[in-house]
């Protein structure tokens, strides 16, 4: 097996590339990663070594790069997590998620497509058979949630918000699109909010656990009020391999881990967590806690149903989010040069201003 892997470096993304080099030895890994400011080969420093796997840097935009690729490598699954995937940033630069989930997405159907149509012409067996296109996407494209008793399912309709969730919607859209038209074997998975190790601290979790560190402020937007349903990123990773190797062709999975949190309430359990590991007095870094502008747009509330994975598949979270959260803090401040390294330079630029206190 030949797997392509892209957007490897990401957070995510080597979280999956970990799980699939150790546990199948047998299959080539290909990590396709551009290395934006959210990719980081550090990520993967403990297995970069590894037999079987291989980095190649390249960007999903240019056709041409991913047509010469395929033809070198017989690819025979692609796992594709590459994206932009910050709100606030698709927010301020709507077109650069356009080229990269939307047009990027295109180009790796198409050079998956056409590698695997041109090796039934060479006189191999049925072009898409044992071959698979897996596409990692996110609950966003649902929309916002109003009601307290109302989960997404797989059949909710999609109704994306921000410039980043229709990004994913349109690339989710094309993915079974290719599957219809072309008969492609395509399978997709929707997934809540994760958290981890190697998280990029532009979003939630890691941007509190920074502030917290080194006194700055906690920029709480609106009131605090938005729930998010948080899942611990190696079981993420656990679902993608169960979803790549045991999910249906033609079907979608939602991935949750029924973990509900208002916003505010986990930046209180994020302070009381920090206070205790670092030795502060209760109550200090809930000190910092400073309510901020709204996102625009901000959906209210996302909550999976992860029923049909769970009993499809088999699939089920192996961590409470108490025990996760703990892991996750230890993990951020054991790695200090890590996080030194990401808050460096461009982050400095990004994040200079871009918070007014209300
Ligand atoms: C960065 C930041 C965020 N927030 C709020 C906005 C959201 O309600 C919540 C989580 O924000 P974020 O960490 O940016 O994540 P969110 O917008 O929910 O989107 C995440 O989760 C999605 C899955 O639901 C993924 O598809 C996205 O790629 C990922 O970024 O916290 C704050 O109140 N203050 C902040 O500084």
């Amino acid at each position: 097996m030949k797997l392509l892997i892209t957007g490897g470096a990401g957070f995510i993304g080597s979280h999956v590339v970990r799980l699939f080099v150790t546990k199948y030895p047998e299959y080539q890994i290909y990590n396709l990663d551009k290395l934006t400011y959210a990719g980081n080969l550090a990520n993967l420093a403990d297995i970069e070594d590894a037999p079987n796997y291989t980095f190649v840097k390249g960007d999903i935009t240019d056709a041409k790069f991913l047509e010469d690729m395929f033809a070198e490598i017989p690819f025979d699954g692609v796992i594709h997590l590459a994206a932009e995937s910050h709100v606030d940033r698709s927010i301020t630069d709507p077109m650069s998620f356009v080229l990269t989930n939307v047009v990027g997405t295109v180009n790796l159907l198409n050079a998956a497509k056409n590698s695997w149509q041109n090796s039934e012409t060479a006189g191999g067996a049925h072009a898409f058979e044992g071959k698979r296109f897996y596409h990692v996407s996110t609950d966003e494209v649902y929309g916002s949630l109003h009601n307290p008793d109302e989960f997404f399912l797989e059949t909710t309709s999609y109704d994306p918000q921000s410039p980043y969730s229709a990004s994913k919607a349109a690339s989710d859209h094309f993915v079974r699109a290719y599957g219809n038209t072309y008969k492609m074997p395509v399978v997709l998975s929707n997934c809540s909010n994760n958290y981890g190790p190697n998280h990029f601290p532009e979003k939630l979790i890691p941007l509190m656990i920074h502030n917290i560190q080194t006194n700055k402020p906690l920029p709480v937007y609106g009131k605090g009020e938005n729930v998010r349903d948080w899942l611990f990123v190696v079981d993420h990773a656990r679902a993608i391999d169960t979803v790549f190797h045991k999910g249906v062709l033609g079907e979608t999975y939602n991935i949750g881990g029924f973990n509900e949190w208002k916003n505010i309430d986990l930046v209180h359990l994020l302070c009381a967590t920090m206070d205790r590991k670092l030795g502060r007095p209760e109550g200090t870094s809930a000190q910092l806690i400073t309510y901020v502008t709204d996102r625009a747009g901000h959906d209210l509330r996302y909550a999976i149903d992860a029923n049909k994975i769970m009993t499809e598949l088999g699939w089920e979270p192996s961590l409470q989010f108490e025990e996760g959260l703990e892991k996750t803090v230890d993990w951020f401040l054991a790695n200090q040069e890590w996080l030194d390294n990401v808050t460096s330079g461009a982050y400095q630029t990004y994040y200079k201003g871009m918070y007014t206190n209300r």
